[in-house]
């Protein structure tokens, strides 16, 4: 049976029309879409098949590749094993770091932080922490421009007594913004998203249209950026509401998808 074959019609339409299209943006989160989620973030790894199938779109004529995380980069470049030598870019920091830049312009993939984020990394750092000593099975994931706390697999009481702590860190510390995701809520010091990410990176690259994968919040910056009129495709992984134009019931349709992807593309 073709991977093409596999997909519900509507989305196999939309896949094979996207693939005709002159200039294609093939994009995709990394946590929930082409990895399982688990219990230990650094043991995340992609589904056999997911990676393989980006390094193929991106070996064809006129497709370009991103994978788009809330990773840091040095994170996403390990768990992915994509480095820049791949052809694929790397975005990582939710669009605030990148393996290369993500404009035409002069400005690097990613610099530093100023002493006035800094200063807030800290007073975040240190805020996330003593909520981890109050409860003690959260856990922080600290990245160069934001820190997490971590709640899978904690008491739901626990983990919401947890997690609204952390969202209310900001009121106390300024530069901090809080964003929820799935079990975890991060405290950035950076104010960029996904969708301004990747909308200049389509730019930069001059894709006419772009595919995107994404299961979690943060995603939907992409999916509402994205208007299926346009010829993009939109595909929300898993339950929840989203301005995605299609869904697929969990990450294990990856593989296949992405096969779908490549093989109307190659067959063109
Ligand atoms: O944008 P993504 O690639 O989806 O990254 C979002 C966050 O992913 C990681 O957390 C999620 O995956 C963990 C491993 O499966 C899981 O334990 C956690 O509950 C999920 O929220 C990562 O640790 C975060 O830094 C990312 O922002």
């Amino acid at each position: 049976m073709s991977p093409s074959s596999q997909l519900p019609g509507d989305l196999r339409q939309a896949v094979e029309r996207f693939a005709k299209e002159p200039r294609l943006l093939v994009a995709s989160d990394f946590d929930g879409v082409l990895a399982p989620l688990v219990l230990d973030p650094m043991s995340a790894r992609a589904q056999p098949g997911t990676i393989e199938a980006l390094r193929a779109l991106a070996a064809l004529p006129d497709v370009h590749v991103a994978v788009v995380s809330g990773r840091d980069l040095a994170t996403l470049s390990k768990l992915t094993g994509l480095s820049a030598d791949d052809g694929i870019v790397l975005v990582g920091s939710h669009g605030g770091e990148s393996s290369e830049s993500l404009t035409d312009g002069s400005s690097t993939p990613s610099s530093g932080l100023g002493a006035a984020e800094q200063a807030a990394l800290e007073g975040a750092t240190e805020a996330l922490e003593a909520i981890v000593e109050r409860f003690g099975e959260a856990r922080v994931e600290h990245k160069p421009a934001g820190v997490v706390l971590h709640t899978r697999g904690m008491d739901d009481d626990e983990a919401a007594r947890a997690s609204a702590a952390a969202l209310a860190v900001p009121d106390d510390v300024p530069g901090v913004r809080a964003m929820r995701g799935k079990s975890v809520v991060e405290l950035s010091v950076l104010d960029v998203t996904k969708g301004s990410a990747l909308a200049a990176l389509a730019q930069k690259l001059g894709t006419n249209v772009t595919a995107y994968f994404g299961d979690d919040v943060t995603d939907e910056t992409v999916f509402e950026a994205l208007d299926a009129t346009g010829g993009h495709v939109t595909v929300k992984v898993g339950e929840g509401d989203t301005a995605a134009a299609y869904r697929v019931d969990s990450c294990e349709a990856m593989p296949t998808l992405l096969k779908a992807l490549l093989e109307a593309r190659a067959t063109r």
